[in-house]
Formats: C-alpha cells, sequence, structure tokens
C-alpha cells in the first residue's frame, strides 16, 4: 500500500529527510512519530505528492508518486491541523464540492454522505453553515471531507492538535475504527501516547532519519522502556552516543 526506498528530502542544504525506506501494508494504523521539526510533515507532503522528494522513489496504492501524481492524489485523504472550511458552505455542500472534484456522481454522493453521517455522526453539521460550527464540528466534516471519496490511504497529520478532550477522544475513536482491510492509516503526531493507543506499528523520524521501525511493544521491548516517550528519549540518546539500534 506504501512504500518508500531511499527518500532524501533538502531545503536548499537542509536535509530533512535522509534516506528514509519504509512500507506499511493496507489494514495498518501506522505511526509517524517525532518531535517538532523531525519530518514528518515533510514526509506526508511528499506522500501527497505536494512536494517532490530530492531523491528516492514513492509508491502509494500502487501508484507511482512522480509519474502518477494524479491518480495517488485519488488514493489519498488528508486531515492536518488547519480546518479550514468556506464559512458559507454547510458540510453537506462541502461533502458535495468535494465529492464532485472526485468525479462523484450524484447518487453516490448521496449514499455516501449518508454512510458518513453514521459512522461520524455528522448530525447537524451537514444542515449548519461552517461558519457557525464548534470545534469539534469543524473536526467531523474536515474528517468526512477527507474520506468522502473512500480513499485507500488515509493520512492525519498532528489532527489532534487544538482539539478539547472530546473531540480528541472521538478522533482516536475514528482512527481506530478507520483500520480495514485494504486501507492504510498514516497517523502522525508528536504525541507519543496517541501513537501507543491507535497505531500496531510506528515509525520514529528523528531529524530527519529513521530511529525505530516496529509494533508499539517491540519498540518497548528493545528499548526497555515503559512508554513510546521514555522509548523514543531512550533511542535518540543512543544515537547520539553511537549506540546503534538495528531498524
Ligand atoms: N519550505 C521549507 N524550507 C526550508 N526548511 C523547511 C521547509 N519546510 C520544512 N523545513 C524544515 O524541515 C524540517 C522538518 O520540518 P517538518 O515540518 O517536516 O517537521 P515535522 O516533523 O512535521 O515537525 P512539526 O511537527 O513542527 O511540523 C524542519 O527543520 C523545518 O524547519
Amino acid at each position: 500500500m506504501l512504500d518508500i526506498q531511499n527518500v532524501t528530502k533538502t531545503y536548499g542544504s537542509f536535509t530533512a529527510l535522509r534516506d528514509l525506506s519504509l512500507s506499511a501494508q493496507g489494514g495498518e494504523v501506522f505511526g509517524l512519530l517525532g518531535p517538532n521539526g523531525a519530518g514528518k510533515t515533510t514526509l506526508l507532503r511528499v506522500l501527497a505528492t505536494l512536494l517532490s522528494p530530492t531523491s528516492g522513489h514513492v509508491q502509494v496504492a500502487g501508484h507511482d508518486a512522480l509519474r502518477d501524481p494524479e491518480a495517488v492524489r485519488r488514493s489519498v485523504g488528508v486531515v492536518n491541523g488547519g480546518m479550514g472550511l468556506p464559512a458559507r458552505l454547510t458540510g453537506r455542500e462541502v461533502l458535495r464540492s468535494f465529492a464532485g472534484l472526485y468525479g462523484m456522481g450524484r447518487r453516490e454522493t448521496e449514499a455516501r454522505i449518508a454512510q458518513l453521517d453514521e459512522t461520524l455522526k455528522l448530525g447537524r453539521t451537514l444542515d449548519t453553515r461552517a461558519g457557525e460550527y464548534s470545534t469539534g464540528m469543524k473536526q467531523k466534516v474536515v474528517i468526512a471531507r477527507a474520506v468522502v471519496h473512500d480513499p485507500a490511504v488515509l493520512i492525519l497529520d498532528e489532527a489532534a492538535s487544538g482539539l478539547d478532550i472530546f473531540a480528541r477522544r472521538s478522533l482516536l475513536d475514528f482512527v481506530a475504527a478507520s483500520r480495514a482491510p485494504g486501507r492504510l492509516t498514516l497517523y502522525s503526531t508528536h504525541v507519543m501516547s496517541e501513537a501507543e493507543e491507535v497505531c500496531d506499528r510506528v515509525a520514529i523520524l528523528h531529524r530527519g532519519e529513521l530511529v525505530a521501525l516496529d509494533t508499539v511493544p517491540a519498540v518497548l521491548a528493545r528499548t526497555g522502556e515503559r512508554n513510546l516517550e521514555r522509548a523514543f528519549f531512550s533511542l535518540v540518546r543512543d544515537r547520539e552516543e553511537g549506540v546503534d539500534h538495528a531498524v
């Protein structure tokens, strides 16, 4: 579902991603972890074809990101921290316009909106203008918009930042429920406890390099730590002291 081979991304003389390789399968919730500046957003932007890698290869849902970016874009849904929605449109109008961009017909669109209403409990967001939404309502519609075309790969980039505990809980529940055969959910966060809860495997990035790639229990076992945050500090400390943890 996702295959990243030797991806490097530089901004001028700064290397944001260094020779990164990893793959992930459908049916997984895959965590991308690391502190601010680790390179998570850069990597997700490369996967969504919003940025080209300086070198390396990326395949998403069987499509090459450089050769067929359109097909990659159709296979991907993105939720990031920003919740920009046109204030004058209702949730239903937002979803219809996005479905239109993906070439979905009217019947298919209405059926999908009804389905999303059920899974995301869109309720009155559908017929209320976005300008009148609470943060929790915005979040539901932003997620529904990202998945309206039923993408094979769902990318959530710091999607819980700024949410209150209720909205954050429903986001994490949604991520857990998004696990399905043939679907890959990429969950990027710097909050390790969120990843610990919802991710099957995690990749930990530090200064653009992979310092761990495994299931959460395996990362804990390897470092001998009791939670991911402590494991992260242990991996980074070892890396800086030159101790090699084979990834
Ligand atoms: N357009 C750019 N030009 C120059 N440097 C950039 C650019 N975009 C990102 N960077 C740098 O690349 C590094 C990785 O940034 P990136 O946003 O990918 O990290 P991140 O892990 O997502 O962190 P955050 O959680 O803070 O967004 C940072 O040091 C950042 O300053």
